[in-house]
């Protein structure tokens, strides 16, 4: 259907290129769009889907090659949902630490019952930069948010999110358990059955 030997990662965040290149193993190639520029596309869509689509059809177009995006967030039921599409510029593009800080705080009076989220990653290939059919694969990873941060591992809101299956925080899994269990691991999953790779 297409050259898989080499693909282009849609994305500038570090650790979602290790995650998917673990996921993945070795017959597929990840480059990084960052080999090609580093210059973030802005996300205007209202949507994960959206923003996924953009992203890679922008890497497509930069790099001439298939590209993969995923677009991710955190969608807390308290906040009905949010930050979801805006969980990276949640604290306005400061980062993730300033990102958790906002969030922890937003939920400081929270009480256990109402405290449920769930991770969502929405992850697009696109053969080429006008690709009319792109290939969307989602995943959910339902879980609480933490009163506290706890963990080293993983990125983003990781160290906020109680993972149930394991009692504890999803910063405190070793990578590959995450990569087991995570929305991006799912996404991948059905993004693998649907290449044939599995
Ligand atoms: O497994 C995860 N563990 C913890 N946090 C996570 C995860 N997955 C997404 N997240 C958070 C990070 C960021 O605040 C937002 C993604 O935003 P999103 O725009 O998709 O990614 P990004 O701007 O970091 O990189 P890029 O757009 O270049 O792919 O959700
Ligand atoms: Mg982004």
């Amino acid at each position: 259907m297409m050259n898989l030997k080499q693909l282009v990662l849609a994305s500038h965040n570090a650790g979602k290129l290790k995650e998917l290149q673990a996921m993945l193993g070795e017959s597929v190639q990840l480059r990084s769009i960052g080999e090609w520029s580093n210059v973030e596309p802005e996300e205007t869509g209202l949507s994960f889907v959206e923003n996924a689509i953009l992203k890679a059809r922008n890497a497509a177009r930069i790099s001439g090659l298939p590209a993969l995006a995923d677009d991710s967030g955190l969608a807390v039921d308290f906040l009905g949902g949010a930050p979801g599409i805006y969980s990276a510029r949640y604290a306005d593009g400061k980062g993730d630490a300033a990102n958790n800080a906002k969030l922890l705080d937003a939920l400081k009076d929270v009480p256990e019952a109402e405290r449920g989220a769930q991770f969502v990653c929405v992850l697009a290939l696109v053969r080429h930069a006008d690709d009319p059919l792109p290939i969307l694969c989602e995943g959910l990873w339902h879980g609480r948010m933490l009163t506290a941060a706890s963990g080293e591992h993983g990125f983003g809101y990781d160290p906020l999110f109680w993972v149930p299956e394991r009692d504890c925080s999803s910063a405190e899994l070793t990578p590959a358990d995450k990569n087991q269990i995570s929305h991006r691991a799912r996404a991948m999953d059905l993004l693998r059955q649907r290449l044939g790779l599995k």
